[in-house]
This record gives structure tokens, C-alpha cells and sequence, in this order.
């Protein structure tokens, strides 16, 4: 099935036509009821709906690289998301199945015991993702409708003025490429979604997946300044562009610490409990009351460097997760235990390093120049494998998005994108202590 928003759902509107259309609407970073194209269809095109989000067991057991998948504050933020998702519903007769179960493992079988016919799904941006999709849809009945739609991204694919195999090889290419192409503007909020299919509880396979284990539950004790859901996500849009802060965003992006030194939009953007376009919407009414400067226009650009790795993502599929990245040529670093476990532990000779780690391990959120240092750290100075401090990121970080982390790793390993460099900050190898004295 093409991600193309504009061709799948024009297919299935001529199948909606001929059939009564039960729908399962698979959850993952599109977790918001405003601008998803995915709930607009629904409200338009099925006539009952069961919408499913699937923790999968796996990831909390550890990965080849050391970490597991999801820490304790991605994995509260993500309950928060949930949670407020399933309030929200509850208001328009609806509910959110949270199941603790791998998706090819419980999806087919829901599908099929519940007479599903159409299947919606975010097109994502991460291989294994995808393949979880396809793996699907290999195990249900042909007559059965996949969906999938892109919900995460600024532009659609056929909006692209290239196609995705010519994706250029550096951000700046790609953002003068796109300069005259056009995306869609944030969508309202169905005002309608279809009434529940009745779940068949009697189900034991289904009875066990509902009930997911206690300790699970138990992330509320960790505090954090961040809140998950949708709403909290729009409040954060709507406090940050009611001040003025976006007319200094460029001057102080890259302090260190701070709440009001970026957007902080990036843990609801990651579960897409906001949407770009509706950050570049409320960016242009920013500008249109208090005008544009080189500073608000900087957060767009920012976005473009969201847009670049989501797309890089798309291309590269299980690339972005190689030692010699998409450039093909493999780093002198290796895996050093000892130091792996100074960085992550916040132990290491630098101060300022171990400042950042602590940071990390306590809150999940790291300022940009922050992660940038870190990383730096245990590529150039502990000449660790770049990919160990990919995974833990992976697994502390609650905005943590699969390409846009794994992209910038590769970027300051030097295997990825633009490898020289657009951001100022990649260093010749003879220099790489300049970053950390600059920062001390
Ligand atoms: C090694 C490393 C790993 C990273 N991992 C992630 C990750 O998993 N998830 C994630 O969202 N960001 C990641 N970033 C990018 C960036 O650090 C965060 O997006 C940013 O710090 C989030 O804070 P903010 O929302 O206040 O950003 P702002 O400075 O306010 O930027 C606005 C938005 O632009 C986007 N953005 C900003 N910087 C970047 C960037 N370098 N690359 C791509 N998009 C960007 C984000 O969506 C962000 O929310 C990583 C950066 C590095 C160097």
C-alpha cells in the first residue's frame, strides 16, 4: 500500500462505496485527535471502528547495544499520551485498547475474530516499523484493506518535488529543493468518529493482552516537567507562541539548560500528539501579528531538519542503523564497556558531560547542544561505537523519534547526511576537544 495520503484514501473511498466498512485504526506517533488525516477518513468512510495501541513486551528487554527500548520516561510520557488519547475519545463514545502484546502477534488475530475489514495505520518512519506492517497484512485475508497514511510529516509524498529514492544527500540540498513546494495546513478535529465494535472479552488470548502487568503502571512516582497527551501538547504550542520568546529562539537555542531557551515541543511532536503543521500553523500566526524575524524563522527551519530525517528515514530504512551509517565507510570507535558505562552513568572525566548524562538519566530531555556535546563525547573523545549512545538515547529520551535520533548520531559520527557538516557544530577530528572547552 503507498504512503501517498491522496491515492490510498481516493482507493478507499471507491471501496467505501460497495461495502459497510469496519474499521481498526492501529496507533503509534499519531497519537492526537486534530489535524490526523487517519480520523478524518474514519469519520467519513466506516461505519464502526476499534482503535488499538500495542505496548510489545519486547521492548523492555535489553538490546544488542545495551539498552532496552523504552526507559521509565519515554514510557510515562507515552501513558500520559495514552491515556489523555482514550479520555478524549470517551467523549465521541470511543475507546483506545492499550494491549500488551506484539502487533503481528495480536492485530491478526483481532482482525479476524471481529470481522475488520479496513485497517488504518500512520506511515512510519522506522524499518522495523514497517515491517510490523507488512508482516500484518501477510497474515490477514486479501479482501482486507490497508491504510496508510502519513500523519507525522509537514508534506505528503506526492508533494515532494523529487522522488523519495532521490532524496538529496545533504539538508542543505533538501531545503532548497523543497522552497517552492507546498504542504496542507493543519485540519480541525473530526467532530464525529463511529461507534465501537464490541470487543469479544470472552477471549482469552484478548482477555490476557488487556491486562497488562501492575508495574507497567507504576511510572507515575518519576516526576518530570513534561506531560504527555494532546492537550498538554497544544497548551505548550499555544504558552510558548503567546509570549514573545520566538523573536529571540535563534540567539538562545543552544543554551544548555532552561525551559524557555527552545520550543520544547518535541516529546508531543515525537508521539504526534502534535502535528508540524500545526506548529507551523501557529508559527505563521505568531508572525502575523507580531511580524517575522531571522529568529522565528529559524524554528521553521528546525522543522525542516525534522522533515529531512523523517523522509531520510523512509529511504534508508535499516541504513540508519549501520556502523558505517549510509556512507559506507565504518568509524575508527569500538565498544568499550568501561567507558560506555562512565558516559551513561554520568562518570566520565568531563564535567560538563556528566552534567548533560545527569540531566538525561533524570529528566528524559536534553537541550539539543546538549546532545550534541554528549555524543561527541563518546564518538571522538571515548571512541565508543556511535550506535551504543543511539540506543540509549533510544531508551532515556522522551521525544525520542527513530530517525530523527538515529540520523543525528550518524550525522556526528560522520557515516550520515552531510557529513561536513550544515549545523556548525561537526568538528575536524584534530579539534574534537574544542567543543567541550567551548562549552566549560
Ligand atoms: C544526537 C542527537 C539525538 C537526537 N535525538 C532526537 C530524537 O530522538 N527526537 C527528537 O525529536 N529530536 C532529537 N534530536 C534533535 C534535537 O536535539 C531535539 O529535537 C530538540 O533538542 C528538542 O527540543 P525542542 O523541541 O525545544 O527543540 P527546538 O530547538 O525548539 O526545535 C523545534 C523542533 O525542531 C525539531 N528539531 C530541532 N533540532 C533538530 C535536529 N537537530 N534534528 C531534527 N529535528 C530537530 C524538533 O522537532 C524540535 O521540537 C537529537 C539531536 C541530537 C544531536
Amino acid at each position: 500500500m503507498s504512503n501517498a495520503n491522496a491515492q490510498s484514501l481516493a482507493a478507499s473511498k471507491a471501496i467505501t462505496s460497495a461495502k459497510n466498512v469496519r474499521a481498526l485504526y492501529w496507533l503509534g506517533d499519531d497519537l492526537r485527535l486534530s489535524d490526523n488525516v487517519i480520523f478524518d477518513d474514519i469519520a467519513q468512510h466506516a461505519q464502526q471502528l476499534m482503535i488499538v495501541y500495542c505496548i510489545d513486551p519486547q521492548w523492555f528487554k535489553g538490546s544488542q547495544y545495551q539498552a532496552e527500548y523504552l526507559g521509565q520516561h519515554r514510557l510515562k510520557f507515552l501513558l500520559e499520551s495514552l491515556h489523555a488519547l482514550d479520555e478524549a475519545l470517551n467523549q465521541y463514545g470511543q475507546q483506545l485498547h492499550i494491549v500488551y502484546a506484539q502487533a503481528q502477534l495480536c492485530l491478526p488475530h483481532l482482525i479476524n475474530t471481529h470481522g475488520i475489514n479496513r485497517v488504518y495505520r500512520s506511515h512510519h518512519s522506522g524499518a522495523d516499523e514497517r515491517a510490523a506492517w507488512q508482516a500484518i497484512q501477510q497474515q490477514c485475508d486479501t479482501d482486507i484493506e490497508f491504510v496508510s497514511c502519513t500523519t507525522q510529516t509537514l508534506f505528503n509524498l506526492p508533494q515532494l518535488p523529487f522522488e523519495l529514492d532521490a532524496l538529496p544527500p545533504s539538508f542543505s540540498q533538501f531545503r532548497k529543493r523543497i522552497k517552492d513546494s507546498h504542504f496542507d495546513a493543519a485540519k480541525e478535529q473530526t467532530s464525529w468518529l463511529p461507534p465501537m465494535v464490541v470487543l469479544q472479552v470472552q477471549d482469552t488470548l484478548l482477555q490476557s493482552w488487556l491486562s497488562y502487568p501492575a508495574w507497567l503502571k507504576q511510572t507515575h512516582m518519576l516526576s518530570n516537567v513534561f506531560c504527555g497527551g494532546e492537550a498538554q501538547g497544544l497548551l505548550q504550542l499555544d504558552s510558548y507562541f503567546s509570549s514573545k520568546l520566538a523573536h529571540r529562539y535563534k540567539i538562545v537555542r543552544n543554551e544548555l539548560a532552561g525551559w524557555e531557551h527552545s520550543t520544547k515541543f518535541s516529546p508531543w511532536l515525537a508521539n504526534g500528539c502534535l502535528s508540524a503543521r500545526q506548529v507551523v500553523s501557529a508559527l505563521r500566526q505568531f508572525e502575523s501579528q507580531h511580524g517575522a524575524n531571522e529568529s522565528s524563522q529559524w524554528i521553521e527551519y528546525e522543522l525542516l531538519w525534522r522533515e529531512y530525517f523523517h523522509w531520510y528515514g523512509h529511504k534508508f530504512n535499516n541504513k540508519l542503523f549501520c556502523f558505517s551509517g549510509i556512507s559506507g565507510n565504518k568509524p575508527l570507535t569500538s565498544f568499550y564497556a568501561q567507558r560506555l558505562q562512565a558516559w551513561k552513568s554520568a562518570t566520565t572525566p568531563f564535567a560538563l558531560v556528566n552534567a548533560l548524562m545527569t540531566q538525561l538519566n533524570q529528566t528524559g530531555y536534553m537541550s539539543n547542544r546538549g546532545r550534541q556535546i554528549v555524543a561527541s563525547c563518546l564518538i571522538h573523545e571515548l571512541q565508543c561505537d556511535w550506535r551504543y549512545g543511539a540506543a540509549y538515547f533510544q531508551q532515556q529520551l522522551i521525544d525520542y523519534d527513530v530517525a530523527i535520533n538515529w540520523g543525528n548520531w550518524q550525522y556526528l559520527a560522520g557515516v550520515g547526511a552531510d557529513p561536513r557538516g550544515g549545523d556548525g557544530l561537526i568538528l575536524p577530528s584534530n579539534s574534537k576537544l574544542t567543543i567541550l572547552k567551548a562549552n566549560l
